[in-house]
């Protein structure tokens, strides 16, 4: 479903971030990323999203050449995508729940559709109780749950989240990967990048990136 095959980014003479990297991720698996800070796996997510292009190589998904796709077509894809980075914070003028309509609503949903359908996301990450709330009256933990809620409305076939549990506590971040994890049971492909030891120690797979090389995982 994802394919790397031997992609290099080199953002500029010194800034190296990926070096020669080969992977593929199956269908529904659940794939944690780990490594350093600055190893590459923001910049490996963002490739599979068509924010930045390889320098050389290939990213495959679903066996279409991301690396080919016009600027029409970009969009098409990100529809396939749950993306939950690192940058793309809550809107912090706008309800919790007008933050998950928005995706709907740009995708020419009608209103009364997207509500509900916003409703119901909240409800499966836990925070529909949450939904008239400013993003900025919840925790850490809470806004990362309505920024996944954000993403899967959509109803996207791979789930990329970047560092979903950074500065959360035990109880939260528990709570963030049991709603990444119940999405990939019922059949969500999800790729995690994670510092967690515990969470990695339990994991089925990772894959470890360090300086823009791969250190493991990659079959
Ligand atoms: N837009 C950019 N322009 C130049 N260099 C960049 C850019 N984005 C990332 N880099 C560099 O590429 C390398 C990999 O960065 P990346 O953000 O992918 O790492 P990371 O593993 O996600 O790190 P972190 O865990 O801190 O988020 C770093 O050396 C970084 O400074």
């Amino acid at each position: 479903m994802i394919e790397f095959q031997s992609v290099s980014k080199q953002y500029s003479a010194e800034a190296v971030a990926l070096r020669d990297v080969s992977l593929s991720v199956a269908k529904g698996e659940l794939v944690y990323l780990a490594g350093p800070s600055g190893a590459g796996k923001s910049t490996l997510f963002k490739m599979i999203a068509a924010i930045e292009r390889p320098t050389t190589g290939k990213v495959l998904v679903n066996g279409e050449d991301i690396g080919k796709l016009g600027k029409a077509a970009v969009p098409f894809l990100r529809r396939k995508l749950g993306l939950i980075l690192q940058e793309q914070r809550l809107l912090t003028d706008r309800s919790v729940l007008a933050n998950i309509m928005l995706p709907l609503l740009v995708t020419g949903a009608p209103k009364r559709e997207a509500e509900q359908r916003a409703r119901a996301a909240l409800d499966k990450v836990g925070m529909l109780d949450r939904a008239n709330a400013a993003p900025l009256e919840l925790s850490g933990g809470e806004q990362q749950r309505v920024a996944i809620a954000r993403a899967i409305v959509n109803r996207p076939q791979i789930i990329l989240a970047d560092e979903p549990t950074a500065n959360l506590d035990r109880a939260s971040a528990d709570k963030v990967l049991d709603a990444l994890r119940a999405f990939n049971a019922v059949g969500v492909t999800c790729m995690i990048s994670t510092h967690d030891e515990q969470v990695l120690a339990s994991a089925s797979r990772v894959i470890h990136l360090d300086h823009g090389q791969l250190a493991g995982g990659a079959a």
